[in-house]
């Protein structure tokens, strides 16, 4: 229900009148900032405030507040508190309420808010809090940040009460309504468009809630790099979000969030802004070889890199050495692979160190012979990079090395966190370590080997990484519910997963599932059909069409399902392009693009090949597979499209 305008100021009548009934001595600021948060008790919002409220300033906070947008500690002050009396707030918040069981979670102390009521808001402050005026308090309850379902918003509140001894619950009830009953929560307290809201957002409770294991690896401290391991969907990067905001209260330089995949840091940046709006502008997300550019230019060093044109190269070089390495795989893509991932991903400088190095997770066994031939296929194409004034991806990642090798940061970040390393180069692993510097809690690696969608072959101890002790792994799988997982682990064929430090895994199989239900389908039928298919499944969507992607190996295999879908009038938008924007849109985008995000539904389009394929490019398929299906949340389309 939706309250009329009438009855909205009824209530806020009612509210004023409560705050004047029983703190009759408040001052101005306070009286009306109490009475515009209690207001929204009548939309299901919970408040407790400090007996002493509008006295001597006490350690506490004045108000918490606890509804759908998560649970807030509010001071009203006209002066912004320093950083001791800030941490001080929060201890006091923490100490009162973290641990507040929900099911298998807690509430977790990185999900508490702390706001600080003045005469001005939006004022900078030192990232513990968020500064807020009067006139701004509505941004604690916009609908895009509503998250926790009446259930939990009750539960939490129920055990709030018993711990907050010196606050006093008060609430106010829309015109008509009945008094609200004990126990359970009426869902007419809340306004159809929270109830809505937070039932659209169901999976956000990690924004508040978090599993034991999970708030333990937020908290720790790390005497050196850590790694967070674990298999899909079982909240690495929740984790390392939350573990930003703990280790951005404790500094004040700046923090680096990275993966390799362009879009994804922006995605996440979202994530972070719901999660600690007051430390947005102290963490940069940004891509790997964004960052790279950004700190060659800034140094003054030209780089030319042209994804086509380096292509080009390569291909030209290959043209040359296609008769030899055809014959022992015909495919360039392999041999591409070979030099951007082991040769100069690897940072090999020397035929002589090529000739020595084990090419771990290669197919392909090279006698000595074999691997001069791939040096001089390398040799060529790096003549003609020269030669065009070219730079590739890896070139980038040396140039920068060299740069930081000879001065370090300006400006050193306080923590540095790499999100799907497993994707990320040897050479890049190693730019990250020298980027974070040696210190506790400096660098977090994030990743699972078993979605490796490039190929690796590398080990932490390889970049001069040493984690002993300090890596961790997640278990519970919280994104997938039970059938969508299930039909998951079916490509989950690894024997054994590399932690990506050279021992054993968890593997996707061995995951705990935390959330029943689910639904999947398979469609198998001729490749000329597969339009038509993926049309009526949007069609009859189970879910909204903007929290579901399309997703296939190749970009090219998309190109007719997008035609398809536009015909038909559904609005789409390449995962390219996606920055975690709700649009309305269907998401459609290679395996490559969807890694690391997570859609209600999502429809996976696989071109059934007859071609032989070997061991390695098997095993790679299988995890490709894999990350595609762990991307759907509630429900999986499985259509396999044959070739005439
Ligand atoms: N504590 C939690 N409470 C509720 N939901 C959670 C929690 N942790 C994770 N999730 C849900 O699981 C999803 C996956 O989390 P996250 O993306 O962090 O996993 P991941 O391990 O990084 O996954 P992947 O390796 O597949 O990219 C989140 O979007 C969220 O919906």
């Amino acid at each position: 229900m939706n309250l009329s305008a009438h009855a909205r100021r009824q209530v806020q009548q009612r509210a004023t009148e409560l705050v004047g009934g029983e703190f009759p001595g408040l001052g101005a600021l306070p009286r009306q900032v109490l009475a515009a948060l209690l207001a929204h008790t009548a939309a299901g919002w919970r408040l407790f405030v400090r007996e002493g409220f509008g006295g001597a300033r006490e350690a506490g906070a004045d108000v918490f507040l606890i509804g759908p947008g998560g649970v807030f500690a509010v001071v009203v002050d006209e002066r912004l508190p320093d950083l001791d009396a800030a941490r001080a707030l929060m201890r006091h918040a923490q100490h009162r309420l973290s641990g507040i069981g929900y099911g298998l979670r807690t509430l977790a102390g990185s999900g508490i808010h702390l706001v600080v009521v003045g005469p001005n808001g939006g004022r900078s402050t030192n990232g513990m809090y968020l500064s807020l005026a009067l006139t701004e308090l509505p941004r604690l309850f916009r609908r895009d940040a509503l998250h926790l379902d009446r259930r939990q918003v009750e539960s939490i509140s129920e055990a709030a009460a018993g711990r907050l001894a010196g606050y006093r619950r008060l609430s106010v009830r829309a015109p008509g309504r009945e008094p609200e009953p004990t126990g359970l929560l009426d869902v007419r307290e809340l306004t159809e468009d929270q109830v809505a809201a937070a039932q659209q957002r169901p999976f956000d409770s990690w924004l508040t809630f978090l599993h034991p294991h999970q708030q333990a690896v937020v908290t720790r401290r790390y005497n050196g790099p850590a790694r967070i391991s674990g298999p899909a969907g079982t909240g690495k990067t929740v984790v390392a979000l939350h573990r930003l905001r703990h280790l951005a209260r404790r500094s004040t330089d700046p923090l680096l969030f990275t993966t390799f995949v362009r879009t994804l840091p922006l995605v996440h940046q979202r994530s972070f802004e719901r999660l600690a709006p007051e430390l947005a502008d102290r963490v940069e997300f940004t891509n790997l070889h964004a960052w790279v550019r950004g700190f060659l230019a800034q140094r003054g060093i030209h780089v030319n890199v042209h994804s086509g044109q380096i292509r080009t190269q390569f291909n030209l070089a290959w043209r040359g050495h296609r008769e030899v390495l055809g014959a022992l795989e015909p495919r360039p893509e392999y041999w591409r692979d070979e030099v951007d991932r082991v040769i100069k991903g690897r940072g090999v400088e020397s035929l002589a160190d090529y000739l020595r190095l084990s090419r771990r997770g290669r197919s392909l066994r090279l006698d000595a012979n074999q691997k001069r031939l791939v040096w001089a296929l390398y040799q060529d194409y790096e003549k003609l990079l020269q030669d065009k004034g070219l730079h590739d991806h890896n070139d980038l990642i040396t140039l920068a090395a060299q740069e930081l090798g000879g001065k370090g940061l300006e400006r050193p970040y306080a923590a540095v966190v790499a999100d799907e390393v497993q994707d990320i180069s040897l050479q890049g692993l190693r730019l990250l370590r020298t980027i974070a510097g040696d210190g506790p809690d400096r660098l977090l690696l994030v990743g699972d080997g078993q979605q490796q969608v490039y190929p690796g072959g590398w080990r932490l101890s390889d970049a001069g990484i040493p984690i002993q002790g300090r890596g961790e792994v997640l278990r519970v799988n919280y994104r997938n519910r039970a059938e969508v997982l299930e039909f998951a682990r079916r490509f989950d064929a690894t024997n054994q997963v590399d932690d990506l430090d050279g021992a054993v895994g968890i593997a996707l199989q061995e995951a705990e599932s935390a959330n029943s239900g689910g639904r999947t389908e398979s469609w198998r039928g001729p490749v000329a059909d597969l339009p038509a298919a993926l049309v009526e499944v949007v069609r009859g969507l189970p879910v909204p069409v903007g929290r579901t992607a399309v997703i296939a190996l190749h970009r090219r295999e998309l190109e007719a399902c997008r035609d398809a879908l536009r015909a038909a009038g559904v609005p789409v938008l390449w995962l390219e392009d996606y920055t975690g924007q709700e649009d309305g849109k269907l998401k459609i985008g290679t395996v490559h693009r969807a890694k690391g995000l997570d859609f209600q539904a999502v429809l996976v389009v696989q071109f059934a090949r007859h071609e032989a394929v070997d061991e390695e490019a098997r095993e790679l398929r299988g995890r490709q597979h894999l990350v595609a299906a762990t991307r759907a949340r509630d429900y999986l389309w499985w259509g396999t499209a044959e070739s005439a």
